[in-house]
């Protein structure tokens, strides 16, 4: 089935190769990556649509020498299967197996390490600069998706490349779709570039045709050739990047091997910023990824023959939950708005964008956008609901704190993912949003510990005057039973799930579960644990948490969170400012990123377990042992680099 890809150890083996056995090895590519995916599940779509670009880049530039670097890098398990990783390739996304997306300890020709989109126009200007100090050699090139191209990161790199002038290559890899449909006047641009056929003349057409108008033809090519680039604004594709300083080559027909080759190896001749623009079809190869590309954009396990994906059963997830509560509470509220940086199908903003067409704002991925422009929604007495992932809010920190806060705008943030989330790794993980958030000033934060209050979370969140953050983790709820009411939850004010006098165990969001199987264990051994919810990170509960430390002497704090200014961090604050003495341990994710895998591995790895908050527990209620004994295995020695060496 791989009688070429099995070969291919390094990229310099595509020089072997006829085209008859190139077009064999795409489709063996194909095969590989359907089949991988169907199993472990991953970003299908995305990487069929660049098998032929990805062969093009291998063939003409000589990686690692020559630097590419993958945007978002959802897209580079052919690049992966080209670089020598093609019998590793069954453990894509796999515990401990290969990364879905470019890591630079993975091989030496990951160059950038990526996940989180519209970086690599930045990084490759910043390689080429580094290039080009150093007086060495070699390409940089961007890969860039039309939805990655909305990000600001990557215009403001655009601006300072085309500026600057220094050799590098932007291949824009056209799609006409993000996750959803792409969006915006960048992506309008582009599909005319696509579909108006004069785009498709070249500069010498286009000169042939205007000397041939009588009598002015040549004259008019005169002045034009005076005005230096001319007539270009009337027909030439692309004149936007050119004008931004670019050389643009296209569009052309990203699944065309041959002529890719051919344009690639001319960007290489060309002096300064090239930018190639490319066609191609998400999904390309496989019907039901090309017939409903958003859906296999990134995919779980699936049916290679039907197409069917392989639905988890159970509850429904934390994100249906929060889609239909305030597709609900936007029926009765008309200041209800909806806004997502490009993931509306991910956070469940579609049925409202359905809904509520005028009321929707996709921006494109574009999260400080979003937010800045959601707390002038807020001032002007809307209630913008910002659904975004936590890990991608990480972007707006600044706009949450100036736009937002500072101001005291009622922005509603509908914090998806927050947590571990799986097989994506450590690009993605929702571990950092306490730390980044709980210190800015009149921001409340809450987190459900089941998909019921997250409902009534929600609904005060948009009760509240002021800025409020719900977070919640991704996947299925817990199973409890809807209530049909929707009631305010007290701000501040935690809830006393069980008492206990030996000690308490206060856990926020998807980990309260946890911490009341845990209780439940140490119950059957005589120990008496109280169980509270914080639901809060900020305002805490200060009465309830106060009491419970005074009573209990002894606090066991549970977080799918890093500790480092997490939610137990909040806890030690309050208890020192209060002035109470008790013993504290808290569990969490220590100071060092977490991989891929599924939630379960990792925290059963990260000991967010019933049974490990229980044995933490008993070891504090029999006696004060040392901090070190909470974590499962020692922490690995942190080794400095210096200088010449590597980490
Ligand atoms: C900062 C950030 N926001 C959102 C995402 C989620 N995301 C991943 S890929 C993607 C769409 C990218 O579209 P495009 O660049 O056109 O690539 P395609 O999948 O079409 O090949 C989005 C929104 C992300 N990775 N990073
Ligand atoms: C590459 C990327 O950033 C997204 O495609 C992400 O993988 C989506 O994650 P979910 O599967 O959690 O929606
Ligand atoms: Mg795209």
């Amino acid at each position: 089935m791989t009688q070429i890809l099995s070969q291919i150890s390094n990229p310099g083996d595509l020089q072997k190769l006829t085209a008859t056995e190139l077009d064999q090895l795409a489709k063996e590519i194909r095969e590989v990556i359907i089949q991988t995916t169907s199993e472990n599940g991953g970003h299908l779509a995305p990487n069929l649509g660049v098998v032929e670009l990805t062969l093009a880049l291998h063939l003409v530039f000589q990686s690692p020498k020559d630097k590419i670097i993958w945007d978002v890098g959802h897209q580079s398990y052919v690049h992966k299967l080209l670089t020598g990783r093609y019998n590793n390739f069954h453990t894509l996304r796999r515990y401990k197996g290969m990364a879905g997306f470019p890591k630079r300890s993975e091989s030496e020709h990951d160059i950038f390490n990526t996940g989180h989109s519209s970086t690599s126009i930045s990084a490759a200007l910043g390689f080429a600069f580094a290039r080009d100090l150093k007086k060495e050699e070699g390409a940089v090139i961007a890969v860039i998706g039309d939805g990655a191209l909305t990000g600001g990161i990557a215009l403001e790199a655009l601006n300072h490349a085309g500026h600057a002038g220094n050799d590098m290559i932007v291949v824009l890899n056209d799609n006409e779709k993000s996750i959803a449909d792409n969006v915006g006047a960048m992506s309008t641009y582009l599909s005319r570039i696509r579909t108006d056929p004069r785009y498709f003349r070249n500069k010498e057409e286009v000169e042939e045709i205007v000397r041939r108008i009588p009598s002015i033809g040549s004259h008019v090519l005169k002045v034009m050739e005076k005005m230096k680039d001319g007539f270009k604004h009337l027909v030439v594709p692309g004149i936007l990047f050119e004008e931004l300083g670019f050389s643009y080559l296209g569009p052309i027909d990203g699944h065309n091997l041959g002529q890719l080759r051919e344009v690639m190896t001319n960007a290489c001749r060309l002096k300064g910023p090239i930018l190639v623009h490319v066609l191609t079809k998400k999904g390309k190869g496989y019907a039901p990824a090309e017939t409903n590309p958003s859906v296999f954009h990134g995919v779980g396990p699936f049916d290679v023959e039907t197409g069917k994906v392989k639905k988890n059963p159970g509850p429904p997830t934390y994100t249906q939950v929060f889609s239909d509560t305030l597709l609900r509470l936007a029926r009765e509220d008309e200041r209800i708005v909806g806004v997502t940086a490009a993931m509306p199908d991910g956070t469940g903003m579609t049925p409202f964008a359905r809904a509520f067409p005028s009321r929707f704002f996709d921006v494109g991925i574009a999260e400080q956008h979003a937010v800045n422009m959601s707390a002038a929604l807020a001032l002007q007495g809307l209630r913008p609901v910002v659904a975004i992932y936590s890990t991608f809010l990480q972007r707006a920190y600044d706009q949450v704190f100036h736009d937002v806060c500072l101001q005291r705008a009622p922005v509603v943030f509908a914090i998806d993912r927050g947590g571990i989330v799986g097989d994506d790794g450590e690009t993605h993980h929702g571990l950092f949003d306490i730390a980044f958030l709980r210190h800015i000033p009149e921001l409340v934060m809450m987190a459900p510990k089941d998909e019921n209050e997250l409902q009534h979370m929600l609904h005060t969140a948009l009760e509240y005057e002021g800025p409020v953050a719900v977070r919640y983790p991704r996947g299925t709820g817990v199973g409890v039973t809807l209530d049909e009411e929707l009631t305010m939850v007290p701000i501040g004010k935690g809830e006393l799930l069980r008492q206990g006098s030996d000690l308490t165990i206060v856990a926020i969001g998807a980990m309260v579960g946890i911490a009341e199987e845990a209780a439940d264990l140490l119950e059957a051994e005589g120990i008496r644990a109280a169980v509270v919810n914080a639901r809060f990170v900020k305002p805490l509960d200060k009465e309830l948490i106060v009491k419970q430390a005074r009573e209990t002497g002894k606090i066991v704090t549970v977080e799918e969170h890093v500790l480092a200014g997490g939610f137990g961090s909040a806890i030690l604050e309050l208890l020192e400012m209060e002035g109470v003495h008790c013993s504290v341990r808290r569990i969490g994710i220590p100071d060092e990123y977490v991989q891929h895998g599924t939630v379960s591995v990792l925290r059963e790895d990260y000991g967010l377990t019933a049974s490990n908050v229980a044995r933490v527990a008993r070891e504090l209620a029999d006696t004060d042992r040392s901090w070190a004994s909470i974590r499962k295995a020692p922490p690995a020695p942190i080794k400095i680099a210096f200088r010449g060496e590597s980490r």
